[in-house]
């Protein structure tokens, strides 16, 4: 049998000594440069979210630029070196650096209604949890298995059931990023017109499915968050009728998730394994 290794390599002609050939290998040596410290930039942004920074710089008015020692002095967490005395201030005066949010900061708040941000779907890519998986990537190769596995000794769902902490910020991020895509769904697909009843397969907290039948209804997050807001219900604004009043959506999840689902108008939680069994309907989507 043929051994893969031995097989015949592609070979790309080198680059000669040209000075194009010199400028394409500066390039090259740049590139690895940034890919080699490419693991600071997420590990620095999450740092921002952490401190606030980046909603404190969103929160501002328009137009308006802060120095890093301005910024400091409005965080919610306070730093144990106060701005103004010594390194900050030393900094600010050395480093004429002046910040604004970018466009893309409105989508990162930590503090945004849950439905316009992706900053808690990054916090779980770089959650503790997650941080010790992505080290185990090369296993799936090596091993065969998937990398969660490999790292915490049980699949990703199984997980979840064993850590409280954990499964909130996963179902957050789910609920955070699934909602903001669903929105933009229903502006312009006309599919579920026809369909009486929708079954979401592994639907989570059933915010996907609420979406669908009571358009304009925003999710509070989990249902213990939205009564220590104070509202009845996982809804934040008043629902205008629905546009597909008709459907029937059936939430299909593993029963430790849908006891802490919704509840929505014409949204019906059904508890099961989807390897078992999944529950009939006219349309089904994951
Ligand atoms: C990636 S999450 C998506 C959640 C939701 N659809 C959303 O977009 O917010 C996958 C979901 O599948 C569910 N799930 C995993 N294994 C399952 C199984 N064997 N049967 C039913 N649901 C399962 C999880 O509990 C989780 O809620």
């Amino acid at each position: 049998m043929a051994n893969h290794l031995q097989a015949p390599l592609t070979i790309n002609p080198k680059p000669n000594r040209t000075k194009e050939g010199q400028e394409v290998e500066e390039e090259a040596s740049l590139l690895a440069r940034r890919l080699s410290n490419s693991a600071a930039f997420p590990m620095v942004l999450k740092a921002a979210l952490e401190l606030g920074v980046i909603d404190t710089m969103a929160t501002v008015d328009d137009c308006l630029w802060l120095s890093p020692s301005e910024i400091a002095l409005r965080l919610p967490t306070k730093p144990i070196e106060q701005p103004g005395s010594s390194s900050f201030a030393r900094q600010d005066a050395s480093v004429s650096h002046q910040l604004f949010a970018q466009p893309v900061c409105k989508f990162l708040l930590n503090n945004s209604d849950v439905s316009g941000s992706f900053a808690s779907l990054f916090m779980l890519d770089l959650s503790d949890v997650f941080i010790k998986t992505w080290t185990h990537l090369k296993d799936v190769i090596l091993e065969g298995r998937d990398a969660f596995s490999s790292a915490h000794g049980m699949k990703l769902f199984d997980y979840i059931q064993t850590d409280e902490r954990f499964g909130k910020v996963f179902n957050r991020a789910m609920l955070e990023s699934s909602t903001m895509v669903m929105e933009k769904v229903l502006k312009f697909y006309e599919g579920f017109k026809d369909v009486k009843t929708l079954v979401d397969v592994g639907g989570g907290l059933g915010n996907t499915l609420g979406l669908i039948t009571s358009k304009q209804a925003r999710p509070v997050a989990e249902a213990h968050e939205a009564r220590a807001l104070g509202h009845q219900s996982p809804y934040f604004r008043a629902g205008t009728a629905s546009k597909y009043p008709h459907l029937i959506g059936i939430n299909f999840d593993l029963a430790p998730v849908l006891a802490n689902a919704h509840s929505y108008p014409g949204v019906n939680n059904v508890a099961g394994d989807m390897f078992i069994k999944i529950p009939k309907g006219d349309a089904i989507f994951m």
